[in-house]
C-alpha cells in the first residue's frame, strides 16, 4: 500500500488554545477538523513542507526552530497508509485566517473531542490533553 507521508502542526496561542481547521467541501473528509499541514512533496524535507503549508493555508510565517517534534500519527485508510508527524509550535508571524476559505477553531485541548476529526487524529488528542492540560 502506499505511504503518504504528511507534516502537521498544533498551533498553540498564549491561551493554551489549539488550532484546528475545517477540511473543505470536495476535498476528501471533507468537514472533518485537522491540525493545519500537508502532503510532503518529493525532495521536500518535512519542516519545510509544513512551513510552506502554514503559509499558504494560513497565512503566519513559522521559523523551523518553532518547531518542536510532539507525536504522530500512523493510520490505515482504504487506499493508503498515512504517516503524519506533528509538530508543536507556540510562535509564529501574522494572525491565522483561512486563505483556502477553511474555517478555523482555536479550541481548548478539553474541547478537542467536541470536533470531529480524521480517524488518524483520534490518539493524538490525549497527547494534547497531557502536555496543555483540559484548558479553561
Ligand atoms: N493536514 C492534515 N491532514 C490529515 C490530518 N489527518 C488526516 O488523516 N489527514 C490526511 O492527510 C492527507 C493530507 O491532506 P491534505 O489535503 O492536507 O494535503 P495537502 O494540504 O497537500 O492538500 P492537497 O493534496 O489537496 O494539495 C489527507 O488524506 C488527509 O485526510 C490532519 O490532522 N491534518
Ligand atoms: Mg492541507
Amino acid at each position: 500500500m502506499k505511504l503518504i507521508l504528511v507534516a502537521a502542526a498544533a498551533l498553540v496561542d498564549a491561551d493554551g488554545r489549539v488550532l484546528l481547521t475545517e477540511r473543505p467541501a470536495g476535498k476528501s473528509l471533507a468537514g472533518l477538523w485537522e491540525f493545519p499541514g500537508g502532503k510532503v512533496e518529493p525532495g521536500e524535507r518535512p519542516e519545510e513542507c509544513l512551513i510552506r503549508e502554514l503559509a499558504e493555508e494560513l497565512g503566519i510565517t513559522v521559523k523551523e526552530p518553532c518547531l518542536a517534534p510532539l507525536s504522530f500519527a500512523s493510520h490505515t485508510y482504504e487506499t493508503f497508509q498515512l504517516l503524519m508527524p506533528l509538530w508543536i509550535c507556540r510562535r509564529w508571524e501574522g494572525q491565522a485566517q483561512g486563505r483556502e476559505g477553511q474555517r478555523l477553531a482555536w479550541v481548548k485541548p478539553g474541547a478537542l473531542r467536541d470536533y470531529p476529526m480524521p480517524p488518524a487524529d483520534e490518539p493524538l488528542i490525549p497527547v494534547l490533553l497531557d502536555l496543555l492540560g483540559p484548558g479553561r
